[in-house]
């Protein structure tokens, strides 16, 4: 019998897929969308794809008939960011899927025209469908948010439909925007984002742990067995870059020499 031909990709990522997939991993009020910013600017050739937290505080039925007869105060609908922060025990399971289907959207969504005559392309995300599992579901089930039962939908759910989309929705690499707990705390307290504000320290330090063991130590179980292999740039954003133009031309450095690698 013929042996099989060697495969030339380590990863289930596309070979034929031009551009790159990078997620951008952090703690809450860590920098990412700060750092996404500075992305944005530095290269015709880097696109950033933001996490949807705007359809999150306002949930919307925008294809239902009787949905365009209502006035504008009618329509505005629920904020479930502020209900999972309200009352956990009854939302997380609710949240994490419609984080989970508003991930999958954006990580299949094809670069814009721009990226595409682009020779070296690249799509940024605000996180993904992994630190949506591996971060907050998994945490939220270890703190007795999430049920035995809801955990085991989640988790079933999430595998199959990863593996429907394959590589279209496989990453190429993560960037780690590695903060301390006590410093997102000051960072969230100073945005000031309404729906926020409870938030205590332990659930930023249980978030940390959560992308430790995943990114920095790697000790995580994962189900899906490329991420095992995958780069991982790990930068400390505890120092403030955001008014110091020296810094921020260090970090963009070190995301071009990493990408350089791939
Ligand atoms: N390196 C930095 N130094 C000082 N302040 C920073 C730095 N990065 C971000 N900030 C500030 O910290 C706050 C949180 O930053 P940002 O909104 O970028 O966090 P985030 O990681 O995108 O948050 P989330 O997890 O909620 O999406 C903002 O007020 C921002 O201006
Ligand atoms: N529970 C939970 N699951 C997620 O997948 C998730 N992704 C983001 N967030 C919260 C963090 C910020 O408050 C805010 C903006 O990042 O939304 C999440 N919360």
């Amino acid at each position: 019998m013929a042996t099989p031909p060697k495969r030339l990709c380590r990863v289930p990522v596309s070979c034929s897929r031009k551009h790159k997939k990078i997620s951008i991993e952090g703690n809450i009020a860590a920098g990412k969308s700060t750092f996404v910013r500075l992305l944005q600017k530095a290269s015709e050739e880097w696109e950033v794809i933001p996490e949807p937290i705007g359809k999150w505080c306002n949930v919307q039925n925008e294809s239902d008939d009787i949905y365009q007869d209502l006035s504008s105060s009618q329509k505005s609908g629920g904020n479930l960011l502020q209900m999972l922060y309200d009352k956990p025990s009854r939302w997380s399971y609710t949240f994490q899927s419609y984080a989970c289907l508003s991930r999958v959207r954006s990580q299949l969504q094809s670069p814009s025209g721009k990226l595409q005559e682009a020779e070296h392309p690249v799509q940024f995300y605000e996180r993904s469908v992994y630190s949506d599992r591996y971060v907050f579901a998994s945490n939220l089930f270890e703190c007795g948010n999430l049920t035995e039962t809801e955990w085991s939908v989640y988790q079933d759910w999430h595998t199959w439909l990863l593996n429907q989309f394959e590589s279209d929705i496989a990453l190429d690499a993560i960037i780690y925007l590695r903060a301390q707990p006590q410093r997102c705390m000051q960072r969230l307290l100073h945005r000031g984002r309404e729906e926020e504000q409870g938030i205590p320290l332990e659930y930023l330090e249980q978030l940390h742990f959560k992308h430790e063991s995943w990114l920095f130590n790697r000790n995580l179980r994962l189900d899906f067995d490329y991420l095992n292999d995958l780069p991982i740039l790990i930068l400390d954003v505890d120092d403030d870059f955001k008014n110091d133009r020296i810094k921020q031309e260090e970090i963009i450095d070190k995301v071009k020499e990493f990408l350089t690698t791939l």
